[in-house]
């Protein structure tokens, strides 16, 4: 049965082989127009495969994939990638040399009238902020440059639904941070869904509207970035997405769990029964440095990072936590740092 129109892209419990080797395992996931997906997770867990797939560059062993709620692949059917109407820019996509940047960008719009095409290529140069450089060869642009006139061509033809695999991260870390937030503009900007390939956990968190999190080409989690970090479903998605610690607990109520740290309260309902014995996920915002602090700590590890500290600390148990402070907090390694426990609802894991 046709998909309605507005998702224009449909993962079924796909799987993909290399040979004996299954590295895409009963993948699904489902995109609404205008949503951005960034998959993420360790080198080798299936990112790209899973973006090739979609593309139609790699064939299904198991599931099926829609696009715009047409069938593009199943096993034993791969709808050739030029029928799929899909933008791609994958890190080594390069642009044709021999064609101007205005060439480059207005190549998939050959079928429409010259003005038209004039007047699409001037918009998507200037979407991409390179207005007034169609006359350039791509030799004579900067890297970051030459990404967004992949980026301008890939968009023209306004395709339902973009792939891009690291399309920056052959940039310094500033520019694809700039890039990065650019491309979420675009995207929303002109509606196009988008699935990006990133390894890196802050970047997907700051474009995407939906995170996959994959492990061994398995789907941990499909979620909002915010639920990726705050309400992990596994250990595994706590420590991938981002830093924290984990400390002993044992469940007293609804809404409370006695630690080492002190009784934390969960204004969330806590799912385990009382007396659970749970590991207790605290991010390092969740730890406050204050004079008056409940709980002393001592500075076993800082990394300063110009605006923020990241502090390893060790309690008197031995336990650690992570804390982050602005960096007016300035405390050294060996110091006593006072904090307070500030989580608003408690995650636990059963340990
Ligand atoms: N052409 C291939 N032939 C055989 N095995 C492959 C091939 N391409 C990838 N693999 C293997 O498939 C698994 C998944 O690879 P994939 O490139 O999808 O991972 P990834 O998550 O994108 O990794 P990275 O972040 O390092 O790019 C890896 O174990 C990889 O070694």
């Amino acid at each position: 049965m046709p998909q309605p129109l507005s998702q224009p892209l449909q993962l079924d419990r796909i799987h993909c082989r290399y040979d004996e080797h299954e590295v895409v395992r009963d993948v699904s996931f489902t995109l609404e127009r205008g949503q951005i997906a960034c998959l993420l997770g360790p080198s080798g867990c299936g990112k790209t495969t899973t973006l090739r797939a979609i593309a139609g560059l790699e064939p299904l062993t198991g599931g099926d994939i829609r696009i715009n709620g047409q069938r593009a692949s199943s096993a034993g059917f791969t709808l050739p990638p030029e029928q799929r109407g899909l933008g791609m820019v994958f890190q080594d996509h390069a642009l044709f040399p021999h064609l101007s940047v205005a060439e480059n960008v207005g190549f998939a719009l050959r079928r429409v009238s010259a003005a038209e095409r004039q007047r699409r290529v001037d918009e998507c140069l200037a979407m991409v902020r390179l207005q007034g450089m169609g006359g350039r060869y791509p030799h004579e642009l900067s890297g970051g440059q030459q990404q967004r006139v992949a980026l301008a061509r890939a968009l023209a033809p306004r395709p339902p639904l973009i792939l891009l695999d690291e399309p920056f991260a052959s940039l310094d870390l500033d520019l694809r941070r700039q890039l990065n937030q650019e491309l979420r503009a675009i995207l929303l900007h002109e509606g196009t869904t988008a699935v990006i390939v990133t390894h890196d956990q802050e970047e997907a968190f700051a474009i995407a509207t939906h995170v996959g999190i994959l492990r061994a080409g398995e789907l941990m989690q499909w979620d909002s970035p915010y639920n990726i970090y705050h309400a992990p479903a596994t250990r595994f998605v706590a420590e991938f997405a981002g830093a924290g610690a984990f400390l002993r607990g044992i469940v007293d109520d609804d809404n409370h769990v006695s630690t080492a740290a002190g009784r934390l309260h969960s204004h969330r309902p806590l799912t385990r029964p009382a007396g659970s014995q749970v590991d207790v996920l605290l991010r390092p915002e969740d730890v406050v440095p204050a004079e008056q602090g409940a709980l002393a700590t001592r500075v076993q590890h800082r990394v300063f990072t110009g605006p923020n500290i990241l502090y390893r600390l060790e309690m008197d148990n031995g336990e650690q936590l992570s804390c982050l402070t602005g960096s007016h907090v300035d405390v050294d390694v060996g110091a006593l740092l006072k904090v307070d426990i500030a989580a608003k609802h408690l995650v636990l894991f059963g340990n």
